[in-house]
């Protein structure tokens, strides 16, 4: 059984009138085992924060069904939604997302601390993270005394510390230089490598060639997809390029 399961996913906005409909996503369907890593692209508008916000639960499809481990979202109900979403679901924002009233480690504690977690299971969780994250000697540092990248990996030990069944990234690199930016797709992959499920939504070509897979939504459909298999970072790059180059032009070729 797949890990995550998006079957025939549309969603369509409608304005305060009933006036003006916009079909964001058409008709979505993918599926993802536990341990892939997937990047999700497409141009401006093509549809994919409206995938974000319906897999993260912010929000609900227009029809189609999300299924994470067996569970079919439409089953859970509105009051439930935020306790499951963090139990099962971790979250690496462009802008981090941290509180700078609270110290780094509180910020990485702070849905533990939600969910009734004690002390101890905290604690214990905490030290293998940071150490691997480095960012161990920051702990009694606030968010506003260190670096975005610093900030970025103190927002992905947050989105680890529950031990989520998946990852949603939204553009996680938008915020960081280009070096920042390679040590956070290199953690990506060292994360990845020890089982954690990762979908990654980016505009960036290097992001995306550090996946193991590539997802291209056009006008609120799945275009395209390339797996990284036995491909070289260079290799893929170039492929990735090539489809946004086809897409751009009207996207015939694979369509
Ligand atoms: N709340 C909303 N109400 C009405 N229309 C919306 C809403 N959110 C998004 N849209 C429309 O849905 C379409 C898809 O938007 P979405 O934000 O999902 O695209 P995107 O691929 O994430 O774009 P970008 O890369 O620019 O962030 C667009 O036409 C957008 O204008």
């Amino acid at each position: 059984m797949a890990l995550l399961e998006v079957r025939h996913l549309k969603k369509t906005y409608t304005n305060r009138f009933g006036t003006n409909q916009v079909e964001a996503l058409k008709d979505v369907t993918f599926s993802m085992e536990e341990g892939e890593y997937t990047a999700v692209m497409g141009e401006s508008g093509s549809g994919k924060t409206t995938l974000l916000n319906l897999l993260a639960s912010f929000d609900r499809p227009t029809s189609g069904d999300i299924i994470l481990n067996g569970l079919p979202f439409r089953k859970i109900q509105d009051k439930d939604l935020a306790v499951y979403r963090r139990k099962n679901l971790g979250f690496v924002f462009q802008d981090f997302n941290l509180l700078d009233t609270l110290s780094v480690r509180d910020n990485i504690f702070l849905p533990l601390v939600l969910a009734g977690e004690k002390t101890e299971e905290m604690k214990k969780r905490l030290s293998p993270l940071v150490k691997v994250l480095r960012i161990s000697d920051l702990l009694d540092k606030f968010p506003y005394e260190i670096s975005g990248g610093q900030k970025q990996r103190t927002a992905i030990a947050r989105a680890l510390i529950t031990e989520p069944k998946l990852i949603l990234a939204d553009e996680p690199t938008g915020a960081l230089d280009s070096r920042a930016s390679y040590e956070l797709l290199h953690m990506f992959e060292q994360i990845n490598q020890a089982g954690q499920t990762i979908l990654m939504v980016t505009h960036s070509t290097t992001a995306a060639s550090h996946a193991k897979r590539v997802l291209f939504i056009k006008d609120g459909t799945v275009y395209h997809q390339i797996y990284r298999g036995d491909k070289s970072r260079d290799e893929m790059f170039r492929k990735i390029s090539e489809t946004l180059t086809v897409m751009a032009s009207g996207g015939k070729e694979y369509a």
